[in-house]
């Protein structure tokens, strides 16, 4: 079965809540197994820097849904966390990203993969590379931990203690 990894992200209201919310609807969610579980990292933000710290994770499933519906799964799960979109990368409940999926290549208006983004962010290297250090970015063919020490960012990112 397919397998892919997704970044999660909270910026507002009960952070760590959030995520736990978030986990367990992927948990539950049909045609959808989470398999490993990143730590809990604090994240400075990046983007639209007025804004609180986010908490921010990754996680691996196998699914037996397509990227398609993986990601209605995603926005469904989003909504029922109330995720309020006011400004682009500004403040959220969740977000969730889907960041590979096997070593797929999808370039369509509204699915992107592997996330354009992922490989200039440590929020989500950092918290990738705990759980698929080995995994192989399908375009850049470069491994995840490779990516990681080649990014050049100073942003903020420590393991949150709850
Ligand atoms: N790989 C992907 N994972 C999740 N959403 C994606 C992906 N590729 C494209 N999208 C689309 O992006 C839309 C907007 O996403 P969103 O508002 O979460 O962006 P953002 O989180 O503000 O920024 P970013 O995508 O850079 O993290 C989603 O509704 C979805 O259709
Ligand atoms: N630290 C951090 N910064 C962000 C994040 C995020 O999850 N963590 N998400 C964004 C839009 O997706 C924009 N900026």
């Amino acid at each position: 079965m397919p397998k892919a990894y997704l970044g999660l992200g909270s910026n507002l209201g009960d952070r760590l809540n959030n995520l736990k919310q978030a986990l367990r609807l992927l948990e539950s969610h049909e045609g959808i197994a989470v398999d490993k579980v990143s730590s809990i990292y604090e994240t400075e933000p990046v983007g639209f820097k007025e804004q609180d710290w986010f908490l921010n994770m990754t996680v691996c499933i196998t699914t037996s849904l397509s990227p398609w519906e993986l990601l209605m799964a995603i926005n469904q799960i989003e909504r029922e966390l109330k995720r309020e979109r006011i400004l682009r990368w500004g403040p959220r409940t969740i977000d969730i990203d889907i960041l590979l999926f096997d070593d797929m290549i999808l370039d369509t208006p509204g699915l992107k993969i592997p996330h354009p983004e992922m490989h200039k962010r440590a929020f989500v290297l950092v918290p990738l590379k705990e759980i698929a250090p080995e995994v192989v970015h399908p375009i850049l063919n470069k491994r995840i931990a490779e990516l990681l020490d080649e990014l050049k960012t100073n942003e903020e990112v420590r393991i949150f203690k709850s």
